[in-house]
């Protein structure tokens, strides 16, 4: 019998990036863990600890395979949170504005056997030089609240981003190569 499915994610993002691959889960469940950076940790750290913890935070039944992930943005060392409001935010795009920044966006997996495997992609996007009316607007409209950065690329804020190189989908909340080929390797029935 085909393993069960669990994404472990609150992110209806990473529902959607499943479905891209033809992937639905057979069950989603919320991982419930402390987001906090440690002391000194470095994004692309992080954000691999973010997505196993998630991973391993849910309970998984026999047969099943877990699927989690965390993207996380980062200017230099500095890691830029999920927005909680309209400052900061406005603050996030004024740091963003006309500079290159990193997303590092990591993907976990947990066998039916337990095995945990995961990967990262890191992704490099350049906001154009911002003007106050931009960032004004792309605050009022509200689709950057809730998401790393303050930012929603699969939103208006593409066509405030004048270069990238790395993985769209990774920049959304889960990079589609990586995840295609980590639920491959764990057993996952995918073409
Ligand atoms: C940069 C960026 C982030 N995001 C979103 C993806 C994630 O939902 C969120 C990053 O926060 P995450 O902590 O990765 O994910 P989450 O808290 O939303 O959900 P969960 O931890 O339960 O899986 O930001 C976009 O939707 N578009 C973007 O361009």
């Amino acid at each position: 019998m085909d393993p069960k499915l669990v994404l472990a994610s609150s992110s209806p993002r990473r529902r959607d990036l499943l479905a891209r691959l033809g992937v639905v889960p057979d069950r989603i469940a919320s991982p419930d863990i402390d987001e906090n950076p440690r002391k000194g940790e470095v994004p692309r750290v992080y954000a691999l600890r973010m997505a196993e913890e998630k991973a391993v935070a849910v309970v998984r039944h026999a047969g099943e395979i877990v699927v989690a992930g965390d993207t996380t943005v980062a200017v230099g060392r500095r890691i830029l949170p999920q927005a909680a409001d309209a400052e900061m935010q406005r603050g996030f795009l004024e740091l963003l504005s006309g500079r290159r920044h990193h997303v590092l966006s990591a993907v976990a997996v947990i066998d039916a056997e337990g095995r945990l495997r995961s990967r990262i992609c890191d992704t490099v996007v350049r906001f154009k030089r911002l003007g106050e009316d931009e960032i004004k607007h792309y605050v009022d409209c509200g689709e950057g609240l809730g998401k790393a950065g303050g930012y929603a690329i699969q939103g208006r804020a593409e066509a405030l981003i004048d270069w990238m190189a790395g993985s769209h989908s990774g920049v959304i909340g889960l990079p589609l190569y990586e995840t295609r080929a980590l639920l491959r390797a764990s057993g996952y029935p995918l073409d």
